[in-house]
């Protein structure tokens, strides 16, 4: 029985969160032409609006004294104070300064939440947690997945 936790095995937690936010793909180098070629109906003037369900993925070592790898309970509360206060509710070409300069596809949110995540998770000293995997649904049927590489 104590071989689970004496022996050091690699794990993964994963917690999901939403947001809701606008965009347009509009990339402001390009003509209006381009970018209606390039994006099609996403490029429309005043955007449009998703229910981005996200799911973050930590891996490391069981702790031995928790049985956790990570207290999902803290998990939340981070992903609460970096990813939803930050981009809930709102314009992501407008009001993320993470996104300023880039075209909010969901492959720039993707690597934009690994890195502020990934800043975050560093600052915890325990050493044997990493983030793994960012996965983000943008509709029911596109995602994409960053994995830091
Ligand atoms: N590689 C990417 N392609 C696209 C992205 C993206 O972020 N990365 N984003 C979009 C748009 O944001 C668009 O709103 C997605 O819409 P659409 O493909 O129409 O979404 P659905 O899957 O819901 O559409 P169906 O019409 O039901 O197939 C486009 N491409
Ligand atoms: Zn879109």
């Amino acid at each position: 029985m104590n071989d689970i936790v004496e022996k050091p095995r690699k794990i993964y937690v994963t917690r999901q969160i939403e947001f809701n936010a606008a965009h347009r793909l509009f990339n402001p180098e390009l003509s209006d032409e381009e970018n209606q070629q390039l994006y099609g109906k996403c490029s429309g003037k005043y955007g449009h609006g998703h229910n981005y369900l996200l799911e973050i993925t930590l891996s490391g070592i069981i702790d031995r004294k928790t049985g956790y790898l990570f207290d999902l309970k803290e998990l939340k509360k981070i992903l609460e104070e970096e990813i939803v206060a930050r981009f809930d509710h709102r314009h992501l070409n407008h009001e993320v300064n993470e996104l300023a300069g880039h075209v909010p596809t969901t492959e720039i949110l993707a690597v934009i939440v690994w890195e502020i995540l990934d800043s975050r998770l560093k600052t915890i000293t325990k050493q044997e947690v990493s983030l793994h995997e960012v996965i983000i649904h943008e509709t029911g049927k596109n995602s994409v997945t960053y994995r830091g590489e």
